[in-house]
């Protein structure tokens, strides 16, 4: 009932282009089976055009996308979408479905058209809904839900499709603390292979067993998050300044983050 054994996935040479402009190029990543691979980099640096062309919905203009030694591309679309789920950062506010209905599209690529749910169906569903605390919005209209609570459904889908790979977008976007919290911890728990773009880079360190830096469409750094987090980087990167001192509960790196050059002598507020 569980999702299949957790395989890699791997990047090798991709390059996207849109528009005729190149947004990522030569972007090569390996995720182990069962590893948790983040994506960090500033707004605009390519990361959601990256996991588009990760889980389909961008084709690359070269370079290859194996999940456990296939081409993902080159699968017929069902049988991709039983190896991968995307927790995308578009959203489906125009789609007449209740929550459940949303979740239940995540059995799709288990089904032939028109087959009504089976038990195993209903199962996973129930399951997916349960773990991510959204049975209470099963049968409110998508439309209507929160940012958060639209997000949280959007797991339960992803789950529901019980495939041995994730692919997130932002997937802590519109989540308050404990919610960021609980998915990050429920996805990390169901031991798949998970490959997240994510902007807050304290919840990266905290999550991923390594972490790839996009910057301007192009790999710069890659490593632990104690080797890519540094002082340095942060500066390089994002331009603020980062503090890296290990998180006192769990060992973590965990930055302070400040502006590069604070003004007025970072007096605290009031
Ligand atoms: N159709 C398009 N034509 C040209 N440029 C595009 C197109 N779509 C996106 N871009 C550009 O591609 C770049 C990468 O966008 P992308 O959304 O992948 O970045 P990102 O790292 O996910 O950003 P963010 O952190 O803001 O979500 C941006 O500069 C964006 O403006």
């Amino acid at each position: 009932m569980s999702a299949p054994k957790p395989a890699a996935l791997v990047l090798d040479g991709v390059r996207v282009d849109l528009s005729g402009v190149r947004i990522v190029s030569g972007i090569d990543i390996a995720v182990g089976p069962g590893e948790r691979v983040g994506l960090i980099g500033p707004n605009g640096s390519g990361k959601s055009t990256l996991l588009r062309a990760v889980y389909r919905h961008l084709r690359p203009h070269s370079g290859g996308v194996r999940y456990g030694g296939a081409d993902l591309w080159r699968l017929p679309p069902r049988q991709a979408a039983r190896a991968i789920a995307a927790l995308p950062q578009e959203n489906h506010a125009d789609l007449e479905l209740t929550g459940y209905e949303m979740a239940a599209m995540g059995r799709t690529p288990h089904k032939g058209p028109f087959a009504a749910d089976t038990d195993e169906d209903r199962a996973a569903i129930g399951e997916a809904l349960r773990r991510t605390g959204t049975e209470h919005l099963a049968g409110r209209a998508f439309a209507g839900l929160s940012g958060g609570e639209k997000q949280r459904v959007l797991l339960a889908r992803a789950l529901a499709q019980r495939t041995p790979l994730l692919v997130l977008d932002e997937p802590t976007n519109h989540l308050d603390v404990r919610h960021q919290f609980e998915l990050l911890d429920l996805v990390s728990a169901s031991g798949r292979t998970v490959l997240a773009a994510l902007h807050d880079l304290n919840l990266a360190a905290a999550y991923c067993h390594r972490l790839y830096v996009l910057d301007g469409g192009r790999v710069t750094a890659a490593g632990t998050p104690e080797e890519v987090l540094t002082e340095r980087l942060v500066a390089e990167v994002f331009g603020v300044h980062a503090q890296v001192v290990a998180n006192p509960r769990t060992g973590r790196p965990h930055l302070i983050l400040n502006p590069a050059e604070p003004s007025g002598g970072g007096a605290a507020p009031g």
